[in-house]
């Protein structure tokens, strides 16, 4: 058994380092563990920040940072809260793909994660329960890590995509951070380079797939629903052939949330509405075109055909708005190899009299004119000069969201894409982008990330004790960040800044428990969304 002192030391959740006062020095059994200073937690964030300002990479910015969490979790979160826009490419995208890569041999800490390995269905529970250690888990991030952003397959590696978008929920919304439970599905991977590192530390076997992967799956969420039954399971980063599949299956039974398909679907709704403030256009004049046609640019097509319809399309009419591009080249519903996803929203044929030839982008392009176009390809540069300026041709205000992620694999540059349209360009990036001077105006550029988004409904979801998240409760997620931006300002972005990230996130919070209030799917005691929202709040106090 540890000492009484160094078990307080050690716990993330209680420690306050050297801001421990003697009463508590005293009463826990800290006397003689600690430096004789007391300090506040603005002298710890201090010290701190001046330290990550040393830092010569961002890499070993993340590290110290991690540390910090690793530690004492009050302190990372307030500092988080004064350095949110700084922070969050640090311990979230782009520098966590980073991490990612590199965690075998940087490895120092398990991060209070739950691992699950495919080699021992019969020890789901019992590994969840260890790693819960008895706190009030209602919010789990649960990855396989079959792709990661696009980076592909990083087995156990992934862990910390399930760690970092934790972090941004705790940080972003005010979720308790000692409510959350990361989890690592160690399926196995298929990453060779993985598969032969002496370092590497997880199950070095191929990926585990079909029946005994769902059956897993299934083991795992009857796990989660026993143990933790007031719990949101938010499932991140699985692969195309497995993410959309355990969405449909349990999304109208249990409390859940595909982030790449519903929160990439959402902000990206929420950029083409912002867009659409700018441009003064309607999105039912829009033509949308989804440069990679996987788990995300098929969460973006139903949400923007969602809202088509909400606009009073009928399913046929809104349908001819959309074309998909994928690695064949614009889908048919004669193309091979089409995923369930994609078979309803596929072109004829006999729609182009050279329908044969469509099988790269610029001649896609030039073909559809679309008004909107969107990259989840993971094929960098792909959206180039002359593609953009193709499309640019067509219409006044191109909409351009580069969205693949991180940021060695956008599919263009924002300041490229200013350059290429003459300034027109109406663009949303993956990856936060700062702000780019063109032609005497200063662009500020959104960030159509699902961390945008995400926090708000969940920490909603949860507040309202939803039974389900369902897409009135999305929709209203989507809607929620209208009216943040003066789409009059020349060079306004499309969607609001990080730095107002926490404020933004409360008004998603709100309108999504209302939905769940107004459909009759929050708790029996739940009627008012603000109150609710509010008192769940967590702040980084001692
Ligand atoms: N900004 C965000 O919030 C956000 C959210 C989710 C995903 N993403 C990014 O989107 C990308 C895709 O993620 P995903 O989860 O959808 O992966 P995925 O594997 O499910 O989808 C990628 C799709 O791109 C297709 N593709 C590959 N090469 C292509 C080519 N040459 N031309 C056209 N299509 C091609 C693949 O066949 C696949 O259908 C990643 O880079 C990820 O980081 C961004
Ligand atoms: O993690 C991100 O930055 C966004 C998204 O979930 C992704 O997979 O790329
Ligand atoms: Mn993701």
């Amino acid at each position: 058994m540890l000492r009484k002192g160094m078990q307080m030391l050690n716990d993330p959740f209680k420690n306050k380092g050297t801001a421990f006062t003697i009463e508590e020095r005293k009463k826990y059994g800290l006397l003689g563990l600690l430096p004789s200073c007391v300090r506040t937690i603005e002298e710890q964030a201090d010290e701190i920040y001046r330290l990550y300002q040393s830092k010569n990479s961002r890499i070993e910015q993340r590290h110290l940072l991690m540390e910090v969490f690793n530690t004492n979790r009050t302190l990372f979160f307030y500092l988080m809260e004064k350095h949110i826009a700084e922070f969050m490419p640090v311990v979230y995208d782009p520098v966590i793909a980073e991490a990612i890569e590199q965690y075998n041999e940087r490895y120092i800490k398990p991060q209070d994660a739950a691992y699950l390995s495919i080699e021992h269905p019969d020890l789901i529970k019992e590994e969840l329960t260890d790693a819960a250690d008895g706190r009030d888990i209602r919010l789990i991030v649960v990855t396989d890590a079959e792709g990661i952003l696009g980076i592909g397959d990083w087995g156990v590696n992934g862990v910390d995509i399930s760690v970092g978008k934790l972090m941004v929920y705790t940080a972003a919304a005010g979720i308790d951070p000692s409510q959350v439970l990361p989890v690592s599905i160690d399926a196995g991977t298929n990453n060779e380079k993985l598969l032969k590192s002496a370092n590497y530390l997880g199950n070095r076997i191929k990926r585990v797939e079909g029946q005994p992967y769902f059956d897993f799956i299934d083991k795992f969420v009857d796990a989660v629903e026993g143990l933790f039954p007031k719990s949101l399971l938010h499932f991140e980063d699985f692969g195309r052939g497995t993410a959309a599949r355990i969405l449909d299956k349990y999304q109208d039974k249990i409390l859940t949330f595909n982030d790449d398909i519903q929160g990439t679907g959402i902000i990206a709704l929420a950029g083409v509405l912002g867009a659409m403030n700018i441009s003064k256009e309607k999105l039912t004049d829009q033509t949308f075109l989804t440069f990679g046609a996987g788990t995300a640019g098929m969460g973006i097509a139903k949400m923007l055909y969602d809202e088509l319809i909400r606009q009073g399309l009928t399913p046929e009419e809104a349908k001819k708005h959309f074309y998909l591009v994928d690695k064949q080249g614009l889908l048919f519903d004669d193309t091979p190899g089409l995923t369930p996803k994609q078979k309803p929203f596929t072109r004829q044929r006999s729609e182009f009299a050279n329908a044969d030839e469509l099988t790269n982008l610029l001649a896609i392009v030039k073909a559809v004119h679309p008004t909107v176009m969107i990259g989840t390809s993971t094929q960098p540069g792909s959206f180039d000069e002359a593609v953009v300026k193709e499309v640019a041709a067509h219409t006044p205000r191109p909409v351009i969201f580069p969205l693949s992620n991180p940021t060695k694999l956008a599919e263009a540059k924002a300041a490229d894409l200013l350059k290429w349209t003459d300034g027109k360009a109406l663009i949303a990036t993956g990856i936060p982008v700062k702000d780019i001077e063109y032609n005497g105006t200063v662009y500020q550029i959104g960030q159509a990330n699902n961390a945008l988004i995400y926090p708000g409904v969940g920490f909603g979801a949860l507040a309202a004790e939803a039974k389900v998240l369902n897409d009135n409760m999305l929709a209203a997620a989507a809607h929620a960040l209208s009216g943040l931006v003066d789409p009059e300002k020349p060079g306004a972005a499309v969607l609001p800044p990080v730095s107002k990230l926490t404020e933004f996130s409360k008004r998603v919070a709100e309108l999504v428990a209302e939905s769940a209030i107004d459909q009759g799917l929050a708790g029996d005691e739940i009627t008012d969304a603000k109150k609710v929202v509010e008192e769940k709040i967590w702040k980084p106090r001692y």
